[in-house]
């Protein structure tokens, strides 16, 4: 199989502080990888130094082939970069951003290849419009054709949609999928959030304190927490212990009238539940997936969830949004 990024035991210290501690994983070409954790976990440290920004202390990390340690400036050739640190120009139009962003890139090309990720992504009717005229969900449209125009093989994004509403977030999720799916390019992204994870990565490592603690499909990752609960809404009188012989249980409990019944695959043994038990004495049944936040909790101990949002990079994407 082919990589756009190799990551080999690396390690970043920020003075005795370690904000990487020996991380290893491969992304294959053209395929979406999460990194997913909470704040401070070292996500932001793995992007700068798969960019070329910031040295690891040590380890060894390829991108597109290129070390980055070694070829900083080949390998910043190679990719786009998506982060809230990434300024568009309010004042200027997105045809004047492409062109700024075409020449710092030396993309000879730039405006063929700038008037075809316009008519890709639905802007070049507004190609002449100030940016900062521009809404939410059409800035990102234009930082993606921008860090596009190159071409590159892989295209980091961190955090893209911190702070964006539901359906701003939705048009970017599918604007993720084609950029990987019909360009072929390599997607690296770290997020927050679980849904994101789940829905677009076809690999997700689960970071924290500095340490990959999981990786695996999104199918992988919940799979290894064990399987689905059954909960059957019950009246009184009903005897749990019917339960006890269908195959592929693995637990079961009753508590205040709900009985929770822990299978390997709700799919495959519902029928066979529903079969040993005295039908009348059934009021509903629910069956609960394991989610990637089930995997994050048992892993680590801890819930992953909206509260730890970084409102510093948040209120930064607003700022900037509102600008001019
Ligand atoms: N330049 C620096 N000097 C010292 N410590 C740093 C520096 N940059 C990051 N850190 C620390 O390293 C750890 C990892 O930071 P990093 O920014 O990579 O985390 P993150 O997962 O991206 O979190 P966030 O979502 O908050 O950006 C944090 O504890 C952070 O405080």
């Amino acid at each position: 199989m082919e990589y756009s990024i190799e990551v080999e035991d690396l390690v970043k210290k920020y003075g005795d502080f370690v904000a990487l501690d020996s991380i290893s994983f491969k992304v294959p070409k053209g395929r979406i990888f999460g990194l997913l954790g909470p704040n401070g976990a070292g996500k932001t440290t793995t992007i700068k130094i798969l960019t070329g920004l910031i040295p690891p202390t040590s380890g060894k990390a390829l991108v597109s082939g290129l070390d980055v340690v070694r070829q900083p400036q080949e390998v910043k050739s190679r990719i786009g970069w998506i982060s809230s640190d990434v300024i568009l120009d309010d004042d200027l139009n997105a045809w004047e951003n492409l062109e700024i962003q075409g020449k710092l890139q030396g993309v000879r090309d730039w405006k063929e290849r700038a008037a075809e990720l316009l008519k890709y992504f639905d802007l070049f009717q507004y190609a002449k419009r100030p940016v900062g005229k521009y809404s939410t969900g059409m800035r990102k449209k234009l930082e993606i054709a921008s860090a596009l125009l190159h071409s590159p093989e892989v295209i980091f994004m961190d955090e893209p949609t911190i702070g964006l509403d539901v359906n701003t977030r939705s048009m970017l999720w599918s604007l993720i999928r084609t950029v990987s799916g019909e360009m072929g390019v390599t997607v690296f992204l770290t997020t927050h959030y679980m849904e994101e994870a789940d829905s677009l990565c076809s690999t997700v490592a689960i970071i924290t304190q500095g340490r990959i603690v999981a990786m695996g499909t999104p199918e992988e990752l919940k799979s290894r927490v064990g399987g689905d609960v059954v909960e059957l809404e019950v009246e009184e009188g009903f005897d749990p212990n019917v339960l006890k012989n269908v195959p592929g249980m693995v637990s079961v409990n009753m508590n205040d009238g709900k009985v929770r019944v822990k299978v390997n695959s709700a799919d495959r043994t519902v029928v066979d539940l529903l079969k040993s038990v005295n039908f009348s004495k059934v009021k509903s049944l629910k069956i609960e997936k394991p989610t990637l936040d089930t995997v994050f909790m048992e892993l680590t101990g801890k819930k992953l969830d909206d509260s730890e949002v970084d409102y510093r990079k948040f209120y930064m994407t607003i700022r900037r949004a509102r600008r001019g």
